[in-house]
């Protein structure tokens, strides 16, 4: 059956004094008015769950104006385990601790798996490539530990590629060594990344055809390094990221930085063929990334044998009655749901029946 929410207590945590919102196994629906603070409980489920923000705050904006500290506590429960995990922000420092003992922001994210989808989540499909890459590196990432080591151990071989590309005695020598860590550390992370995408893409397209019926949605990989191709082993992959990296050598000294590899690769949405960016409508685009969030939660369920929580932040004002009654349908099949409304009238009195309504603000 795996962990799931139980409650969360926020103390002087953004704009919340005191705060304590119980959750449903099934769904809970989080409703009041704008900046009411329902964004901010969804922010700390993710936090405590992922380890990380989508709003990527300092501490102090984590802590409520005018105080010194802040804490943020999440008690989750499961298969006869109790978990309370929480944050402690203050103005310049925020830690974290399982079961009252510190742990790293690192060790956060495998107790449960959480999907989050947000507004700005529609970046994914108009915004620039780092998002695509960042949401597949996430989703990986706390899908699978070893994930979030390969992409970090790349990272850092670039890093330090790219700084000995800058430095006018750059020692070739040296540059061959950190070509090879960065072909390694690439093709590893290419390997793990194609896979990810090669198996939710099917996913992808059928969650997208539940809710927008007959259109059909393809999400592909789009790697940039020569010679890479889909269903290639690691060897090869590495092989033929040390020949890129060989051969833009020039290149990268000029410009000092490392021109090929991974970190420029991308993520395409097509629709029925045409790019989603540049031909899909708003609502199409929101539903598209609804279904790739939505996709995450049947591969964790049916791949990773796991119980993610949904956390769908003002998802139903953007999309049309259909689709709005589709995303209830979906959600309504026993996963953990957490939904920030301002308008209990997005929701069918069926899917309400079933689900524990929390009110903000003047609802509260
Ligand atoms: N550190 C902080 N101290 C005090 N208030 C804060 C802090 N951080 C954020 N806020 C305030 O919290 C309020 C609630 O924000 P939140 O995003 O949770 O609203 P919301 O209910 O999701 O609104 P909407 O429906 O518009 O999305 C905002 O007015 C914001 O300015």
């Amino acid at each position: 059956m795996g962990l799931a929410l139980v409650r969360a207590t926020l103390s002087d945590w953004r704009c919340a004094h005191e705060l304590e919102v119980g959750f449903s196994p099934a769904m809970t629906v989080l409703v009041g008015p704008n900046a009411s603070g329902k964004t901010n409980t969804v922010e700390v489920l993710q936090l405590l769950t992922a380890g990380t923000s989508f709003r990527r705050p300092s501490p102090a904006d984590l802590v409520r104006q005018g105080c010194e500290a802040g804490r943020a506590e999440l008690r989750l429960e499961g298969d006869g385990r109790v978990v309370d995990v929480a944050c402690i922000a203050t103005v310049s420092s925020r830690r974290f601790t399982r079961n009252g003992k510190a742990v790293r922001p690192s060790a956060v994210p495998g107790t449960l798996l959480s999907v989050l989808f947000t507004p700005d989540d529609l970046d994914l499909v108009k915004g620039p490539a780092k998002g695509r890459r960042g949401e597949v590196d996430g989703f990986g990432s706390q899908a699978n530990a070893g994930f979030s080591r390969v992409c970090r151990a790349y990272a850092r071989s670039v890093e330090q590629r790219n700084r000995l590309l800058k430095d006018p005695a750059c020692d070739l020598s040296v540059l061959d060594a950190w070509d090879a860590s960065v072909a390694l550390g690439g093709a590893t992370l290419l390997y793990h990344r194609m896979g990810l995408v090669r198996r939710l893409a099917p996913l992808v397209q059928e969650v997208y055809g539940d809710i927008a019926g007959g259109e059909r949605l393809e999400v592909a990989y789009r790697c940039t390094v020569p010679g890479v191709e889909e269903g290639m082993g690691r060897d090869a992959m590495a092989a033929a990221m040390a020949a890129a990296l060989a051969a833009g050598r020039a290149d990268d000294l000029r410009r000092g930085a490392t021109g090929v590899g991974p970190h420029r690769d991308d993520v395409d949405f097509s629709l029925e063929g045409r790019p989603l960016r540049t031909f899909g409508s708003q609502g199409q685009q929101r539903t598209a990334v609804l279904a790739w969030k939505l996709a995450q939660v049947r591969f964790a369920e049916e791949r990773l044998g796991e119980r993610p929580v949904l956390l769908l932040d003002d998802v139903m004002s953007e999309l049309d009655g259909t689709r709005r009654s589709a995303v209830s349908s979906y959600v309504d099949t026993g996963i953990q749901t957490v939904v920030t409304t301002t308008h209990l009238g997005y929701f069918d009195s069926e899917t309400l029946a079933g689900a524990e309504v929390v009110p903000y603000g003047e609802h509260a």
